[in-house]
């Protein structure tokens, strides 16, 4: 029977990085308090008698607080201090050869950067999989793709059958660790997430370690279990969905929530005004240095590649990162992504940097992220007839990519990657007049800001919850795609409006005078599963 650890906050050691001052003991042990589950001894430069004493020093501190010691690479010097394990890198000591030598209840952990090595690390009987590395790091020099969450998330899909735990190495820090936590996360049924993080330097090179790791511990924690107590969301009526629309509408209007909208040229000035008719607040900015300021706002950020200036993206990038930092939900709106590599080499960046909480797009810009060639895109444009099964596209590439994906056209197809929805709301001049899906992406963004709003206002925080954003997200989505397509109806229909000209402004009269009860009676909104 081997050792049962708790990996939820695994720390990787690294004198190197020590500040000055603080003693390794002292370093240690303060982790330890502040909320460390399992220690590993990693020592890349010293020599045998060297690492053997540090080890004994280290396990002298573990033992005191009841707290498991792995030791990196050296089964020897394992097996010398009474390690509860060893950690292995994949040209280290082989599985079978260690496992040969050490006692039975020493559990290994193998490191992992593909699926083909998990697969095969689970094959030969490890204990758990480090699998990294997650994000870029000064700590080691990697010899390995960066995998980002989404690559780290492909592991675990393949990982769907086996129990075997997993950890994630590699950048991993206070202000990420939520983000990477609800990104990796199985796109299969089982939707089995990582059982911790393994940190070195935002621990080590901390003057506080006993404040970094109460930190990591509690996000760490909370998100754990959040997820452990979710199972798939209880299937709900289409009229009960419509009622909670309705509600999140109201509330951008209470609230007048801020909207940060990093856009392309071509449209700024109509989505600023369709979210101020909305009754929200728009700000448009790409500026690196404001963004972490603008995030600190509740609200929402609305990330829209139409215009795609190299200058933009340090922009998009920071804006979604400290967004994600603040709780606050971020919608892709990636424009065209279909048209060029440029587009969808950012949009991958963008995504592993950051969770959206909506991605929403036509047939073609879908498609795009997909994988999926079955609807082409002319520049930001979809052509052909679209999807066989726009319902399975929408929800599968909700369950890779964690969010909620909403497929624009004739019909809306709308999944959190468990219910599917349509909405068959809209004008025939919606889709005509320059940035219609644009200011779509804007009146999301007001539903999404609202429902945060809200909630943030009403949470308490001092608990942590483990939540990466809050409030009724689909709602809110929801809300805002009917608002903007019941008042194209609306605006086409006015005897005033002869073409695209006079049903732009039209458009944005029609937003501002919407009503909940308006939506409530006009939406022609279905849940189909
Ligand atoms: C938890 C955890 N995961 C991965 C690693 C990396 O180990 P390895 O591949 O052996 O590389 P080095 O750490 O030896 O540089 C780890 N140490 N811990
Ligand atoms: C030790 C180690 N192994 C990695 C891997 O990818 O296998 S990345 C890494 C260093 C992690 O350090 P930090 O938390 O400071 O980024």
């Amino acid at each position: 029977m081997r050792f049962d650890i708790d990996l939820r906050l695994y720390l990787v050691t690294g004198r190197e990085l020590l500040p000055p001052g603080k003693s390794y003991e002292e370093s240690l042990e303060e982790a330890i308090k502040g909320g460390v589950t399992v220690v590993q001894v990693r020592e890349k430069k010293c020599d045998t008698g060297e690492f053997l004493d540090i080890a004994q020093r280290s396990k002298a501190i573990c033992d005191r607080h009841n707290i498991p010691l792995i030791i990196n690479d050296r089964v020897d010097v394992a097996l010398a201090v009474g390690a509860h394990g060893v950690h292995l890198g994949q040209t280290d000591m082989p599985f079978a050869v260690a496992r040969k030598l050490l006692p039975p209840n020493v559990i290994i952990g193998i490191s992992v950067n593909t699926v083909e090595e998990a697969l095969k690390a689970c094959e030969d009987g490890a204990d758990y999989l480090g699998i990294g590395a997650v994000y870029a790091t000064s700590t080691k020099d990697l010899t390995k793709p960066i995998l980002g969450p989404r690559g780290a998330a492909r592991i675990l899909t393949a990982l769907e059958s086996k129990s075997i735990k997993t950890v994630v190495i590699g950048g991993i820090k206070r202000t990420n660790v939520l983000r990477t936590l609800h990104g990796i996360r199985s796109s299969g049924p089982s939707l089995r997430g990582l059982d911790g993080v393994a940190v070195v330097s935002d621990i080590v090179a901390s003057t506080t370690p006993f404040d970094a790791s109460k930190q990591l511990y509690n996000l760490t924690s909370a998100a754990l279990t959040s997820f452990s107590a979710r199972s798939a969301p209880t299937p709900f009526s289409t009229e009960a969905l419509l009622q909670r629309a309705v509600a999140a509408f109201a509330l951008i209007r209470k609230h007048g929530p801020l909207v940060h909208q990093i856009t392309n040229t071509v449209v700024q000035n109509q989505s600023a005004n369709a979210t101020l008719a909305l009754g929200a607040s728009p700000i448009m900015s790409a500026n690196p240095r404001e963004v972490e300021d603008l995030s600190k706002f509740p609200g929402a950020l609305l990330v829209n590649i139409g215009t795609l200036a190299e200058e933009d993206t340090a922009g998009m990038i920071a804006a979604g990162f400290h967004a994600n930092q603040h709780g606050k939900p971020v919608i892709l709106d990636p424009v065209g992504v279909g048209a060029t590599a440029h587009r969808r080499q950012t949009c991958d960046k963008l995504l592993n940097v950051w969770q959206a909480t909506c991605i929403k797009g036509n047939p073609g810009e879908i498609g795009a992220l997909y994988g999926s060639d079955e609807v082409l895109a002319r520049g930001v444009d979809s052509v052909g007839a679209g999807f066989a099964d726009p319902a399975s596209i929408v929800k599968n590439l909700a369950r890779r990519e964690k969010c909620v994906v909403v497929m624009t056209g004739p019909t809306d197809w709308i999944s959190d990657g468990f219910s599917v929805l349509r909405i068959d709301n809209g004008h025939p001049l919606l889709p005509n007049i320059t940035g219609s899906g644009c200011m779509v992406g804007s009146a999301i963004a007001c539903g999404c800001a609202a429902v945060s709003a809200s909630a943030e206002q009403a949470r308490d925080k001092d608990v942590e919850d483990g939540q990466l954003v809050r409030g009724d997200i689909l709602a809110g989505i929801v809300a805002g795609l009917l608002a903007i397509t019941i008042a194209s109806e609306v605006a086409g229909g006015r005897a005033d409006v002869k073409g695209t000209g006079t049903f732009l402004p039209a458009l944005i009269d029609e937003l501002a005078n919407i009503t909940p009860e308006i939506i409530a009676q006009k939406a022609k909104l279905n849940v189909l599963s």
